[in-house]
Order: structure tokens, then sequence, then C-alpha cells
């Protein structure tokens, strides 16, 4: 995406957009001008022609968007025309929350394998997906054509599973552990931290009472 010269700050807004289109097109709304589409979002009118117009626009002056069209050409910018296959290292808590979450393979991702080293979980399956223990994953990244691997191990594993990861050929780390990966550049890595995201709510939280008790 870099090398087509779009900023990661408009690709962090796609999948936005993706939404919103969507919510549209299960409405049976055809097309949307900029304006109406600026009122729901809340971001400026001028924004969404920005962000989209680096894509070649897909608007016309005077009909608006299509919103079929332009939520199936972000949906392909986002790879989600494809499936990608998926596996989760790290069969606690989160990883089985995120396993039993039926809402990715309706975008694509398709949750092929879990793996664990505790072997009380060897076998278990959840959604009728086995969990499996760690000696099996080498052949089975090979064998089920695996795109992404999902971490969801203790911080202090993470570096040396993402590592062995990369050297068994995956190309795709959604992150989970709390600690940077420094992985080489053909890999790419998304990290996400819900703790960061409550702390930032935590900090609108202060401000807001901040303001409010200034009024009083
Ligand atoms: N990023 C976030 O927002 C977020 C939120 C919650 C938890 N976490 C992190 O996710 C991780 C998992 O949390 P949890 O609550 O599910 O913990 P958990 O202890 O329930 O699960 C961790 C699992 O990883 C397995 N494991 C340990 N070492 C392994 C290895 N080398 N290979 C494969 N599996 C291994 C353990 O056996 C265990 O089943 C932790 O690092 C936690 O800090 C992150």
């Amino acid at each position: 995406m870099e090398g087509r010269g779009i900023s990661q700050a408009v690709i962090r807004r796609l999948p936005r957009y993706y939404r919103y289109l969507g919510e549209l097109l299960e409405d049976g709304v055809e097309r949307i001008s900029s304006n109406d589409l600026s009122k729901r979002m809340k971001v400026t009118a001028s924004q969404i022609r920005q962000d989209l117009n680096n894509f070649g626009g897909f608007g016309q002056q005077g009909y608006g968007y299509n919103v079929k069209y332009l939520h199936s050409e972000i949906g392909k910018i986002l790879g989600l025309d494809r499936e990608h296959n998926m596996i989760i290292i790290g069969a606690g808590n989160l990883g089985q929350a995120l396993a039993n979450y039926t809402a990715f393979e309706r975008s694509g991702f398709m949750l092929k394998g879990l793996f664990d080293v505790n072997p009380t979980l060897a076998g278990v399956t959840v959604r009728g997906i086995e969990i499996r223990m760690m000696d099996e994953l080498k052949s089975f990244i090979r064998n089920n054509d695996i795109e992404i691997a999902i971490l969801t191990i203790p911080k202090t594993k993470a570096v040396a599973v993402a590592n062995m990861l990369v050297e068994n050929g995956i190309r795709a780390i959604w992150n989970f552990a709390h600690t940077d990966l420094n992985l080489p550049d053909n890999v790419v890595v998304e990290n996400v931290h819900l703790s960061e995201s409550l702390m930032r709510l935590s900090y609108n939280v202060l401000r807001y009472e901040e303001k409010h008790q200034k009024k009083k």
C-alpha cells in the first residue's frame, strides 16, 4: 500500500469507510454524497473527498458515490475480496475468545488452527477447530497455506515464537503480546493494544470532566 504512495493515516481510515458503506448497502442505499457520508461518519466532506481521491475518487460530480461500487473497491484495496488463512498461537483466554468470534470469517479471515504448548489443551476444540501442539506447526503452515498468525502468548515468549513463525513462512502477524517484535521488512506486523485504547478513553474522560467543572 505504501508503495502506491497512500499514507498510513488514510489506510487506517479505510476500514471505517468500508463499515459505513456496508451499513448503507444493508439499508438499500444506492448512492450517497460526500456531504451525507460526512454527516453520518462525523468527518468533514473534504476529508472524505481527499481520502477517496487517493484511489481515483470513485465519485461523480452531482451524483455522489455509488455505494456498492465504492464498498467493493475499498474491499479490494483492503484485500477483503479474497480469503486469508490464519492460525492462533496461544489458545488461552484471549486466543479462545478470538477463535469464538465468527465475524472475522464473514470478511474472509479463515481460522484454520489453534496452537499451544500446554498439553492439557491438546485435542480440545474451539468452534470445531482443534488445538494442536507446537510440534505440528511447521507442517500445518505449509499444508494449509497459512498467511496470518495471531499471537496471543505471554510477551516473554513472543519474540522467539514470532521469529520461528517467520522462518516457517509466515509473512503477517497480528500481535496481541505487549512487546515489539522487530522482524524483517518483508513481514507485516499489526500490533493491538487494548490497554492503550483504554488509556486514551481515560484521558478523554478526564479532559471532559475538567472542561465540565470549569463551566460550573
Ligand atoms: N493486546 C491486548 O490488547 C491484549 C489484551 C489481553 C491480553 N493480551 C496479551 O495476550 C496474551 C495472552 O493473554 P491471555 O489472557 O489469553 O493469557 P493466557 O495465559 O490465558 O493464554 C496464553 C496461552 O499461551 C500459551 N503459551 C505460552 N507460551 C507459549 C508458546 N511458546 N507457544 C505457544 N503457546 C504458548 C499458554 O499455554 C496459554 O494457553 C498475553 O501476552 C497478554 O498480555 C493482550
